[in-house]
């Protein structure tokens, strides 16, 4: 997160760090917990490492030096990708993973709640990016959890900021015209959490944008309003 402050304990505790062991382990995406054994994330983060046995899911940490080798986390039964998903800037950059073994919910680690279809097209006002990522371009992973407030952007305003690109529709855009806080490497597949009458809502995941917190440049993420037959389709067995 570029431009954001630390957390606090239980702040965002559907907030998840997706690890992967391959040679040694390490944060590769964000997650969130939207059930007692479902992860939301970006298809990008799991794509070419689709074999459930490498993952490891932390929950209800603050601070990546909280994980060590004694760390409890949570084994991935089951990977699924969105089957239309190319790459990020196309689009359907959504994916869920099954936990092996149904969480306990904790007040550190709790599911966020999942904005209805007919949620379409509500003007969030109070929209947090969160992330262990990079707090500039040419940075490296953070410690403290961190979160920016980022103004919700309109599709139309978003195609005109990438002209160049066509801008999926099933995403939404959020970002400041003078820059300077936005996701950055490490973030994807976290969440872009919205307040709206006392709830909180998985409005987006965070997916890809043209550099970091850039002017004019504002951060993509999957609409998750646009995905919830898919979601529902993909969880209830
Ligand atoms: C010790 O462990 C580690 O070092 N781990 C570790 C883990 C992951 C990565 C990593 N992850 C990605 C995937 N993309 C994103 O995360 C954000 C994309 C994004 C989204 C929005 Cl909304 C806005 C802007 C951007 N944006 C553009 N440019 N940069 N960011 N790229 C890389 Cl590199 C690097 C190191």
């Amino acid at each position: 997160i570029v431009g954001g402050t630390d957390s606090s304990p239980g702040e965002w505790p559907w907030q998840v760090s997706l690890h992967a062991k391959l040679s040694r382990q390490r944060h590769l995406c964000g997650g969130s917990i939207i059930s007692n054994q479902w992860i939301l994330t970006a298809a990008h983060c799991v794509t070419s490492l689709e074999n459930p046995n490498i993952w490891r899911i932390y929950a209800g940490i603050l601070r990546q030096s909280e994980i060590n080798e004694d760390t409890p986390f949570f084994k991935v039964e089951e990977i699924i990708v969105h089957s239309q998903y190319k790459y990020a800037q196309i689009g359907y950059d959504i994916a869920l993973m099954k936990l092996a073994k149904p969480m306990n919910f904790t007040d550190l680690q709790l599911p966020i709640c999942l904005p209805s279809k007919e949620d379409t097209n509500i003007f969030y006002t109070d929209c947090w990016v969160i992330g262990w990522g990079y707090r500039k371009e040419k940075g490296r992973v953070q410690d403290i959890l961190q979160k920016a407030p980022v103004p919700f952007m309109s599709k139309e305003e978003c195609q005109a900021r990438y002209r160049r690109r066509r801008i999926g529709d099933k995403v939404v855009c959020a970002g400041y015209d003078e820059g300077g806080k936005d996701a950055c490497k490490g973030d994807s597949g976290g969440p872009l959490s919205c307040r709206h009458e006392e709830v909180w809502y998985l409005v987006g995941i965070t997916s890809w944008g043209e550099g970091c917190a850039r002017p004019r440049q504002p951060g993509v993420y999957t609409k998750v309003a646009d995905y919830s037959d898919w979601i529902l389709e993909k969880t209830t067995t």
